[in-house]
């Protein structure tokens, strides 16, 4: 019982390779144009890659190695697609809707009725069985398609961004029947909300131009991101560079910090810096004494957030500082300002990357 694809699309920059075991929900996510769409497709017979293999539970999705071409129509791969609109058959009732997979997949009425009526009542919709899809909400539409989707079964369940289009009342009660229904399944999971991955998810995989940046438990990466995009969902400052005796070292910048590594940091390999904005304290002139990190910024960009400022500066605004209204306006900060950040040593974390 075993799902991998390995794929290349070369006009994207795409090449991924990917397994999920049989009951795992993972979470894709990564900036726009990552290629998650992308991956999604490819899986569900949707976009022809230029090369590669994907196999579910001993069905040959598609074999693209060197002298074959094999590939499976999307409908007899055993997957199930679950888009951000609900993609209802305008003309059908619900429980046709719901019913239509396993008849197609060769189930009688009765039978198919029965699964049908199992799935709505699993989706808490059996009120709805007798409505067609232009009477429905977002949410209940949503709810039905998440009922027609698993009542064909599926080997491999394929979510893209299924709460993007609903309202914020609607998004957390198919968040939780989400939860319900994926346990104990195998899904992918396309999001943009570091929730849905915590929630719904056992593993995520970091997209980035195409390739798996990372990949890992969901905590593991939010706790110690190698990537800047999962520094980004953690909330944490994210600098990229080499391991020093002491730190790392990126371009201009050494930071000092903390590691969790026993023996000294492999001097010269690729590592990280992360640390949290509020650990940040901005000055207007350098800080000395120790043991800090004290460098010059430019600040790009300064936002409400919470009940503070957001400083951002640096190349992109990529680094941020958190302080507190009163201290803004003491320092007279403004964009274009070089200002100083200073940060603790204890608070940066430094690993190899
Ligand atoms: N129909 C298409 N034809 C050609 N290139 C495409 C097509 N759709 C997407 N691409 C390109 O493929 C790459 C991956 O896009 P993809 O849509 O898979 O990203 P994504 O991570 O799903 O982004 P988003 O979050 O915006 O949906 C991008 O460079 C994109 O420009």
């Amino acid at each position: 019982m075993t799902f991998s694809v390995q794929a290349a699309v070369a006009g994207r920059g795409f090449d991924v390779s990917l397994a999920v075991g049989p009951a795992e929900t993972v979470a894709v996510m990564g900036a726009n144009g990552a290629g998650k769409s992308t991956l999604l497709n490819v899986i569900a017979g949707l976009l022809h890659p230029d090369s590669g293999t994907a196999l579910l539970d001993g069905r040959t999705l598609f074999d693209l190695t060197a002298g074959r071409g094999e590939w499976t129509a999307p409908h007899r791969r055993g997957t199930a697609l679950l888009a951000q609109e609900p993609l209802l058959f305008p003309h059908l009732s619900v429980l046709e809707n719901v019913a239509f997979g396993p008849r197609s997949a060769g189930a009688s009425k009765p039978a198919a009725r029965e699964s049908a009526l199992r799935w709505l009542a699993e989706v808490e919709a059996t009120e709805l069985q007798s409505r067609r899809p232009a009477g429905l909400s977002g949410g209940q539409a949503q709810r039905v398609a998440v009922a027609r989707a698993l009542a064909a079964d599926p080997g491999l369940l394929l979510l893209d961004e299924p709460m993007a289009a609903l309202d914020i009342h609607a998004a957390p009660l198919l968040r939780r029947l989400l939860k319900r229904v994926l346990a104990g399944r195998r899904a992918i999971i396309i999001t943009h909300d570091v929730l849905d991955a915590l929630f719904l998810a056992d593993r995520v995989v970091i997209l980035e131009n195409g390739r798996i940046s990372e990949e890992g438990p969901t905590r593991d990466i939010l706790q110690r991101p190698r990537s800047r995009f999962a520094a980004g969902l953690a909330g944490l400052n994210f600098v990229a560079g080499h391991l020093t005796e002491h730190g790392l070292r990126s371009g201009a910048l050494n930071l000092y910090g903390h590691h969790d590594v026993a023996a000294p940091l492999p001097t010269g390999r690729p590592g990280v810096a992360v640390f949290p904005p509020s650990a940040v304290s901005v000055f207007l002139t350098e800080a000395h004494g120790s043991p800090r990190n004290s460098f010059a910024v430019t600040i790009t960009d300064l936002e409400p957030h919470g009940d503070g400022i957001r400083v951002r500066a640096g190349e992109g605004g990529q680094l941020s500082a958190d302080i507190t209204p009163a201290a803004s306006v003491d320092l007279g900060l403004a964009p274009g300002m070089q200002v100083y950040f200073v940060i603790k040593a204890g608070a940066v974390a430094i690993y190899p990357g």
